[in-house]
Order: structure tokens, then sequence, then C-alpha cells
């Protein structure tokens, strides 16, 4: 059976996060996650019900915040982005936590047809994507949901982005980098919320460390 994806949103942006801020991309974001990060932007899309589909159209013409999705396969997918005429040609698979699903068949067709994917994801669940695919992964500790991050997915990241609003959020984050022995991935340090304290801790933490700033620029644009 062809596989569908549970979609949120699709929408053309710029990237606002990590190392490809500035990009023009079109964001695909995947209904479900169970991590329940407490700060999490987009807590709209943690629960699958089955009574919240929606039609392709109606899913992406939404105009606020919602918990609806619609189940598209690749190809349409495709015939989405061409409809739409997006011109971007970076893809970003968010969510939700994206990665609960098989991504391959996503991102080889995404290939096939001349774009670059990335993954944001919280590093919870097994990998499935393209060797090409960027890899994103904000690691999540002791979250409600109770998940772990994942060796494999620490030592896949093409990069590492790590939320902080305390000094407890840096000490977690040198102690996985210690566990996984990570040692070359670039660090991003991004402060949650766009709180003041958040931001003064992540600026002052970057330049002790060496890590870099992702502000997501979208929030201060006041664009999605
Ligand atoms: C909404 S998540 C979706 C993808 C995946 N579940 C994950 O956590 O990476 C996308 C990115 O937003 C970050 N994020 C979520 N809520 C945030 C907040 N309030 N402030 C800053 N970053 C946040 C996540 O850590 C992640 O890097
Ligand atoms: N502009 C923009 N950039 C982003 N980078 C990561 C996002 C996400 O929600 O995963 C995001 C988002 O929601 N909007
Ligand atoms: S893992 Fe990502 S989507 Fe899930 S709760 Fe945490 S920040 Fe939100
Ligand atoms: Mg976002």
């Amino acid at each position: 059976m062809t596989v569908k994806y549970k979609i949120n949103e699709l929408f053309e942006t710029i990237q606002g996060e990590g190392a490809f801020t500035g990009q023009p991309s079109i964001f695909i974001r995947l209904q479900g996650c169970p991590v329940a990060c407490s700060w999490c932007d987009t807590k709209h899309t943690w629960a699958i019900n089955l009574e919240d589909e929606v039609t392709p159209n109606a899913m992406l013409t939404k105009e606020a915040e919602s918990q609806t999705w619609s189940a598209l396969t690749v190809k349409d997918i495709l015939a989405m982005i061409t409809a739409e005429g997006y011109q971007a040609k970076h893809i970003v698979i968010t969510g939700g936590e994206p990665a609960m699903v098989d991504l391959l068949p996503l991102c080889q067709a995404l290939e096939t047809h001349g774009f670059s994917c990335q993954l944001e994801t919280s590093g919870t669940f097994e990998l499935q994507v393209s060797a090409k695919c960027w890899v994103t992964v904000s690691p999540k500790v002791n979250m409600k949901g109770g998940y772990k991050i994942l060796n494999s997915a620490m030592l896949r990241a093409n990069e590492i982005k790590h939320p902080v609003a305390t000094e407890q959020h840096i000490d977690d984050l040198k102690a996985l980098l210690a566990e996984h022995n990570i040692v070359n991935t670039q660090v991003y340090l991004q402060p949650i919320s766009q709180k003041e304290r958040a931001t003064a801790l992540a600026i002052k933490s970057c330049i002790e460390n060496n890590w870099r700033l992702s502000v997501q620029v979208h929030k201060y644009l006041g664009i999605e």
C-alpha cells in the first residue's frame, strides 16, 4: 500500500532556525508527537485524532494553527508543491515528531525532483531518511513523554540545535555531547520563546563554548 503522511501544514517561507537560516524553504509539518516538551511551540501537532482529518485543500488553506491534518501520498505532496508554484528548492520536514514514520520514500521522491531535504527531529526515534538529508537534531532531555535521545540520531546529526532557558539546559547539553562522544558536530543554542534571559544565557554560553546562536528569526519577523 502506498504510504500516506499525516500533514498538519505545508507552506513556503524562510528557514528561521539553525544552519539554513535565511534559506527559502517549503515546510512539511507532520501531525503527531508523544515527546511532550513543556515549552513546545507547536502543541497543536501532538494529538492524532481520526476525527481531525480534513481535505488536502482545507489543510493547505488553513489560516490559524489547528490540530487538523490531511493524509497525503508522496505523489500528492509533489503535485501540491507544483500547483502552489513554490520556488524554494529546500524542503524542511518537521512536526510534531516527523521521525515517528518512515521518511525515506518522501526524501527519495523529493530529491529525485531536485529538492534538498532537511529533517527537524528530537532524535528520539530511529531515523528513516535518505543519506543526503540534512538532519537537525534537537535533543530532548527528561521530557514528560519519557522518550530518550538515541545514540544513532546524535551520531547522524548534521547539526545539534538545543533550546535553552536555564543553566540546567546547558549542563544537559554538555552531558549529552560527552555521553555520545560528539566533538565535531556544529552546535546551535536556541533561546526558548524569545525570552530575554534565555537569549542572554544563550549568547553567553555560545561565546564560552564556541557554539552558534539560533534565534528563530521568523518569530522576530512575524512570519510563519
Ligand atoms: C516544533 S519542533 C518539531 C520537530 C521535532 N519534534 C523537534 O523537536 O526537533 C521544531 C524545533 O522547534 C524547537 N522549539 C520548539 N518549541 C520551542 C520554543 N518554545 N522555543 C524555541 N525553540 C523551540 C524544537 O526544539 C525544534 O528544534
Ligand atoms: N520559518 C520557520 N522556520 C522554522 N525552522 C524550524 C521550524 C519548525 O517548526 O520546525 C520553523 C518554522 O515553523 N518556521
Ligand atoms: S519533540 Fe518537538 S514537537 Fe514534540 S513536543 Fe518537543 S519540541 Fe514539540
Ligand atoms: Mg516552528
